[in-house]
């Protein structure tokens, strides 16, 4: 093998540059008398969440859209969460609606994201925008799978026909990356917690996207040679020293070794996903201030 191996791939850098096209899209609808705007909801203190949360707040000021945070106890009852959803849907200066995940176990987190305005719904989570994804796009798509497959280009731009391994099955992550894999033209397998045989089917694949929630479970070897490794997984695991530290699904410094490309955790995929979501902002208000929501169906998916 000439290719060189164990390319570390910038999310930062990609995710900054996007929010750069971003914020001038902006700057350009502002000026013609549209701020984009965002609300997002976080229900309950969990601690995490408050960084994300915060994260996007700030990182949605800079591009020159509108932030609103509606914070609500842990205790609030589902009719409280669905009429502040129900009056954000109503408020024409919000573009995007986040309702951040996991919700508390006496809500049902279906019925809230049917709830949100289907032009609104940023993360693509809402049933009409994963209907129009698997019938080929034209909708919001969501924002973790949209900034995988940009990273994914940003190696290999050419994507038809390679094989591309999947793990998980989740409607915010596996799904949609398979989703967006096929419309790419790959090869598509579908793994996750009861696949036989895993690591065989991981040592198939071209691209490699791992999203399973288990710090480091994708071994060095089970990474084909010059293969590009898409990892999602944020855990946070605890060090020796009594503080925690943040883990992909991978074990990143064995599969940088046989990679071709790897995604690294923290700065890989995340990043990408706070910008895909200032970037499918953008798209609603653009929908909203004019075209429907269908006005993007003729353009390509990432
Ligand atoms: N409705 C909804 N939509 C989401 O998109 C959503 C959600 N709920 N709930 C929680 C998860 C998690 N999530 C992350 C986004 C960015 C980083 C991120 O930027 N991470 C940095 C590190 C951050 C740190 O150091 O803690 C990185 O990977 O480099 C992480 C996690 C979005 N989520
Ligand atoms: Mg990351």
């Amino acid at each position: 093998m000439t290719q060189p191996f164990g390319r570390v791939i910038d999310g930062k850098a990609v995710a900054a540059e996007l929010r750069r096209d971003v914020a001038r899209d902006v700057a350009e609808l502002v000026a013609s008398g549209c701020q984009p705007g965002l609300a997002v909801i976080l229900m309950g203190i969990d601690p995490a969440s408050q960084v994300y949360v915060r994260n996007k707040a700030k990182q949605t000021r800079e591009v020159g859209m509108a932030s609103f945070e509606h914070r609500l106890p842990a205790t609030a009852r589902q009719t409280e969460l669905l009429s502040l959803v129900q009056q954000l849907n109503n408020d024409p200066a919000v573009h995007g609606i986040l309702v951040q995940l996991p919700l508390p176990g006496h809500i049902d987190e279906r019925i809230v994201l049917r709830a949100i305005d289907p032009a609104k719904d940023v993360d693509g989570f809402h049933p009409l925008n994963a209907g129009l994804l698997a019938g080929g796009g034209g909708g919001l798509v969501p924002c973790t799978p949209l900034g995988s497959m940009i990273l994914l280009r940003s190696v290999r731009p050419g994507l038809r026909g390679a094989h591309a391994v999947v793990l998980g099955r989740s409607n915010i992550v596996g799904k949609p990356i398979a989703q967006l894999l096929l419309a790419a033209d790959c090869t598509v397998t579908v793994a996750h917690s009861k696949t036989e045989r895993l690591p065989d089917i991981c040592r198939q694949a071209d691209f490699l996207i791992a999203a399973i929630g288990r710090p480091e479970m994708i071994q060095g070897d089970w990474i084909k040679a010059g293969a590009i490794v898409i990892d999602v997984g944020i855990n946070r695991v605890p060090t020796v020293d009594g503080k925690t530290r943040l883990v992909g699904d991978v074990a990143f410094e064995d599969a940088r070794q046989r990679a071709f490309a790897i995604t690294p955790v923290p700065g890989g995929v995340g990043p990408m996903t706070i910008a895909c979501l200032l970037r499918n902002t953008l798209q609603a208000a653009r929908s909203q201030s004019g075209g429907s929501i269908l006005s993007s169906a003729g353009k390509s998916l990432p």
